[in-house]
C-alpha cells in the first residue's frame, strides 16, 4: 500500500500512481491521507509500506513540511519522479473577477501562480489547505461565488466548477520531484531501480564543529572523485539561530565505487555526521 497526500485528484495521487504502476505485476494499491504529516504518521507506524510526497519544485524550492520530517524520521528515499505541473483556476459561472475575496489551494501551488493571481483577482486574499485537491472540493462545496481555487484540470473537472483559466503557474515550465518513501527493511523491487537511467543518493550531512572550511572539506571530496551535485540545500537544526544541516543529492548510485569511495572518505572526516536518506533510481513521467 503506498500512502499519499490526497484526497483523490491531487498532483501527488498522479506521483503515487506512477509509483504503483512501477510495481508492475505486484502493483501496489494506493490511499489517500489528508495532509504530509499524516502520510508520514502512516508510514512510520507501518500502516501503509511507502508513502509518495511531494519534496522539491522547480519554481518555489523545497517543500519543507517532507524535508524537515525526512531528517527524523527513520526512513529512505526509495524512488523519485518528476511530474510537470499545470495548474488551473476553477470558481463558479460567471465569477466576476474583482469580487473574488478568497483564493484557496496547497501553499505550494498558490506560491507557483502568485503573479498571475495577482492580477486576474486583485482583491483577493490566498488561503493556504492541505491540497490543491481540498481546495476544489471546498469550493465546490461552499458554492460561494467570491471563492476560486487551484488544482489540476482533471480535479476540478470532475465537479460543477467551471474552469476559468488554464496554466496559471508564473512560468510555464513547473515540475515538481515527488518521492517514495519507507521503512529500510522494505525495499522496493530490484526491478524498479533497473528501469531508471539516472540514480541518485541523498545525503543529509550535519557539523560537529563548526570551523572554517566545515562544509568545503566535503564538497572536495566530491569535486576530487568527479561526482556531480544535483542539489546542496541548507536547512536549519532547530538548535539554534545559525546552526545548519545540509541536504546532498548527490548524481550516482551507492554501488558505485567512486560514491563508495566519496562516502568512506567523508565519513572519515572529523567532526561531521552523515545520514544515508536513500540512493533510488530517478523517473520523469510526462502525461
Ligand atoms: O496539493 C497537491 O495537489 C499536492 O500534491 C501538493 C502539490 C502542490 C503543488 C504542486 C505540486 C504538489
Amino acid at each position: 500500500m503506498i500512502g499519499f497526500l490526497g484526497p483523490h485528484g491531487t498532483y501527488t495521487e498522479q506521483a503515487a500512481k506512477f509509483f504503483a504502476f512501477m510495481f508492475g505485476e505486484t502493483s501496489v494499491p494506493i490511499r489517500p491521507y489528508a495532509s504530509i504529516t499524516q502520510v508520514f504518521d502512516a508510514v512510520e507506524i507501518g500502516d501503509v509500506m511507502y508513502a509518495a510526497l511531494p519534496i522539491e519544485n522547480s519554481l518555489e524550492g523545497s517543500v519543507l513540511v517532507t524535508l524537515d520530517r525526512l531528517s527524523v524520521a527513520p526512513l529512505y528515499i526509495f524512488a523519485e519522479v518528476s511530474l510537470p505541473i499545470r495548474h488551473a483556476v476553477f470558481g463558479w459561472k460567471d465569477t466576476d473577477h474583482d469580487r473574488v475575496k478568497q483564493v484557496l489551494s496547497h501553499p505550494q501551488a498558490l506560491a507557483q501562480c502568485r503573479n498571475t493571481l495577482l492580477r486576474l483577482f486583485p482583491y483577493a486574499v490566498h488561503i493556504d489547505v492541505d491540497s490543491t485537491a481540498a481546495a476544489i472540493a471546498k469550493v465546490a462545496k461552499e458554492q460561494d461565488p467570491t471563492q476560486v481555487c487551484v488544482g489540476s484540470v482533471e480535479a476540478g473537472q470532475a465537479t460543477l466548477l467551471q474552469l476559468l483559466h488554464m496554466d496559471a503557474q508564473d512560468v510555464p515550465d513547473n515540475v515538481t520531484r515527488f518521492v517514495l518513501i519507507g521503512q529500510q527493511e522494505h525495499p522496493v523491487p530490484v526491478s524498479i531501480a533497473q528501469a531508471a537511467a539516472v540514480h541518485k543518493t541523498s545525503l543529509l550531512l550535519q557539523l560537529g564543529d563548526d570551523h572554517p572550511g566545515a562544509l568545503y572539506d566535503v564538497l572536495k571530496v566530491f569535486a576530487k572523485s568527479e561526482l556531480n551535485l544535483s542539489r546542496l540545500e541548507s536547512r536549519p537544526t532547530k538548535k539554534g539561530l545559525g546552526s545548519y544541516q545540509f541536504y546532498l543529492d548527490v548524481l550516482g548510485v551507492r554501488d558505485d565505487a567512486r560514491v563508495l569511495d566519496a562516502l568512506q572518505q567523508i565519513e572519515q572526516i572529523e567532526g561531521f555526521s552523515m545520514r544515508d536518506l536513500g540512493s533510488y533510481p530517478c523517473f520523469t513521467h510526462f502525461k
